[in-house]
């Protein structure tokens, strides 16, 4: 137990000195760490192309994962799911380690995403929302009013123990492989929670934002707070970067990003910042959007693939970047895949730093094989 448990401590001693030299290598110095009985080697994590991308140092190689990694796409996945809902599956710790492992296994990825879901903080603090096979969270009674909001409740740690202890666990198991943490931003999780279920225009949550700016503020505040909390759980547990997913938010114009979105993603980006670990902000169609959500407070920027990166770079301004293989490309053909994969590599050039991703997640009938092919080829020819 205490043996498994060693690399976490070490970790979370680094990441405490709140200094990022010392995630990139340099012995702390102080009194506060003169009582140290564990070893200050720097982890191999610590140097992980992942982290090293993130911040904008060198990797080895350009690092690749693929979001929604985990999921129907895998023969494996599909077999531990069978009988057991969303929900139950991310309430087992032994089910959340397996799942979250196997895109690691089968791709080589160089990060592994937990496996949870957007709404599934909500759900663990009472909240009645179902993901449905298929269509995806259904809201058992929408928020129309203050009494909605009042039935959304942000985690503690005690609620979730199981939480904390996969993440403890696949912190240990991944070793040198960085456990990437998420949540769902305010924005994307209300439109959830207002139009009742899955949207394409958005249009009681936009009357809501229009119509009752008061309610829309109680309510982005308090998925803040949701966010902030179930992010605060990850990284406590050894989680080593944040994805705050604004899916959603492409639907939106910069104006009413700016008024009604950005300060509630800001305050969770901000509550995250002490920890020292690597913040990425994400959605799609937000080609528009991309220079705001950095300013919200992102230390990465996610991109799809409607924006080349080069141009993406010259939005964002000079951090790293994430993205953006068109995942339609998919069932494309190995032939059409190499030279966009070759494209990419070579417009992420003009950011700081570039991980390899597909421009949004990977879809239930995507071919294992062809994601394996893309790792491979991408850390190959990057190196
Ligand atoms: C918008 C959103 C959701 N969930 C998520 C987002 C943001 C990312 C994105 O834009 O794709 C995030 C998410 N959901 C899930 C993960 C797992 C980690 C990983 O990326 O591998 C992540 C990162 C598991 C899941 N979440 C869900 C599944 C599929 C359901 C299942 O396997 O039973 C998985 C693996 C369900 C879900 N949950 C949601 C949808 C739209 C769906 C799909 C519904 C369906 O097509 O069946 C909401």
């Amino acid at each position: 137990m205490l043996r498994s448990l060693r690399p976490i401590t070490h970790r979370r001693l680094f990441r405490r000195a709140g200094n990022r030299r010392c995630l990139t290598g340099a012995r702390p110095s102080g009194p506060a760490w003169d009582h140290l009985s564990v070893p200050l080697t720097p982890a191999p994590l610590d140097r992980s192309p992942y982290l090293l991308a993130a911040r904008g140092e060198r990797p080895s190689h350009t690092p690749v994962w693929f979001m929604r990694q985990a999921g129907r796409a895998l023969p494996e996945y599909r077999k531990v799911r069978e009988g057991i809902t969303m929900l139950e599956s991310c309430m087992r710790p032994d089910l959340v380690v397996e799942i979250t492992l196997q895109p690691v296994r089968r791709y080589g990825v160089d990060a592994a995403i937990f496996f949870s879901d957007i709404v599934a903080p909500l759900q663990f603090a009472g909240y009645d929302i179902e993901i449905k096979p298929g269509i995806g969270p259904v809201a058992a009674d929408p928020i129309r009013d203050a009494a909605g909001i009042a039935a959304v409740r942000p985690v503690t740690a005690a609620d979730v123990p199981y939480t904390t202890e996969a993440i403890q666990q696949l912190v240990s198991e991944l070793g040198g492989t960085p456990l990437i943490g998420f949540a769902g931003a305010p924005f994307t999780v209300a439109s959830y929670l207002v139009e009742g279920g899955p949207s394409k225009d958005f249009a009681k949550t936009k009357a809501m934002m229009h119509g009752n700016p008061d309610l829309w503020h109680a309510l982005a505040d308090r998925l803040a707070d949701v966010a902030i909390a179930y992010l605060t759980v990850q990284v406590e547990a050894g989680a080593s970067a944040i994805q705050l997913f604004d899916s959603w938010a492409g639907g939106l114009s910069p104006r009413d990003y700016e008024r009604f979105v950005l300060p509630h993603s800001a305050k969770v980006f901000e509550a995250l910042k002490p920890y020292g670990v690597p913040r990425v902000h994400f959605g799609v169609n937000t080609g528009e959007l991309l220079g705001l959500m950095s300013a919200a407070g992102a230390d990465v920027v996610g991109v799809d693939w409607r924006v080349p990166l080069d141009e993406a770079a010259r939005r964002v301004g000079p951090k790293p970047l994430q993205g953006n293989l068109d995942p339609a490309l998919l069932f494309a053909g190995w032939e059409a895949i190499e030279p966009e994969i070759d494209r990419i590599l070579e417009e992420g050039k003009s950011a700081p730093g570039h991980i390899f991703n597909l421009g949004h997640g990977v879809p239930p009938d995507a071919d294992p094989d062809v994601l394996q092919r893309i790792a491979k080829y991408v850390q190959t020819r990057s190196a």
